[in-house]
């Protein structure tokens, strides 16, 4: 049977753990085939990210287009975007196909190690050229910051953060709380401004989380794409990032990477 499909539109890493190569393994992980338009290409490992090089906005759209015209796009999801200019055309071009699916986007500005994976005028474009059309965005705390300049400290803080993240056009908003410092679990807040759902799971004690915000947006798309609601898509994902942190592995002299591996009969 055709298996449904999701696109990510998102950089590559070379170090394997997070971009399309984090987005392709969970969706793989989920039954779900999964489509690539690729944005830049970055130089990264365990230690951080050493550089990156963007593709031509026009590449980004003929990609897009290619795939959504001949095999059909049954979710999106946006990660590592680089440029204004890219994340416009990304926008037009998501605007041509009639946003006939739904998108989460994941406004990734930098990686865990503090490098930009974003040009610094490009923030005010995910505001304004993708938020409005998102099903559902994911900042994690930085983005946050970067984005409403709300630091979230508690739950209030993180409510606040949510409904200030709604005005800016999404229809549901996810406040990751991986990186509050000061609480025994890991708390995500979901709202869409009438409801707000905390998604409360166990912290685990690992420096290796490389690629779980992008892991956790993908595997939201594919359920997303076999044709969840947003709350049951969000609730699975969040079940499955638990899982992928609980068996992380180490990966390099730094950061190593979350892990779909336990999805496998036989992982060893
Ligand atoms: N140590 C941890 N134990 C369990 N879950 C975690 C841990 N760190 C992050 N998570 C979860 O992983 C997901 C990604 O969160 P976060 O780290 O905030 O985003 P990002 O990877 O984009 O910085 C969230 O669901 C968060 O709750
Ligand atoms: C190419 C690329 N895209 C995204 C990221 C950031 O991924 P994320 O899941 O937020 O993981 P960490 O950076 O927190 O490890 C990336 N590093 N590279």
């Amino acid at each position: 049977m055709t298996p449904r499909t999701a696109l990510t539109i998102a950089g590559s890493d070379s170090g394997g753990g997070a971009g399309i190569q984090a987005d392709l393994r969970t969706f793989f992980a989920h039954g779900v085939h999964g489509l690539v338009a690729l944005t830049a290409v970055t130089v990264q490992n365990s230690l951080g990210v050493q550089g990156f090089t963007e593709l031509p906005p026009d590449v980004v759209t003929a990609q897009i287009k290619a795939v959504a015209s001949d095999m059909g796009v049954n979710a999106a999801k946006t990660g590592m975007l680089a440029s204004a200019e890219i994340i416009r055309a990304v926008a037009k071009t998501l605007d041509e196909l009639g946003s006939a699916f739904p998108l989460v986007v994941d406004p990734v500005a930098a990686s865990m190690t503090g490098h930009a994976l974003l040009r610094e005028d490009a923030l005010e474009a995910i505001r304004t050229e993708l938020f409005p059309r998102a099903t559902l965005i994911t900042p994690n705390l930085d983005e946050v910051r970067l984005l409403t300049g709300i630091s979230v400290v508690d739950t209030a803080s993180q409510r606040a953060a949510a409904e200030a993240l709604l005005a800016f056009g999404s229809r549901w908003v996810l406040v990751k709380g991986g990186h509050m410092t000061g609480t025994p679990e890991c708390v995500d807040l979901l709202s869409d401004g009438r409801e707000f759902i905390s998604l409360t799971g166990p912290r685990y004690e690992t420096q290796n989380t490389h690629g779980g915000g992008d892991t956790l947006a993908s595997a939201i798309t594919a359920s997303l794409a076999k044709g969840a609601s947003v709350p049951d898509a969000v609730a699975a994902g969040k079940k499955f990032i638990e899982r992928c942190v609980a068996e992380a592995y180490p990966l390099g002299a730094g950061v190593g990477p979350v892990s779909p591996f336990w999805v496998l009969p036989q992982s060893s």
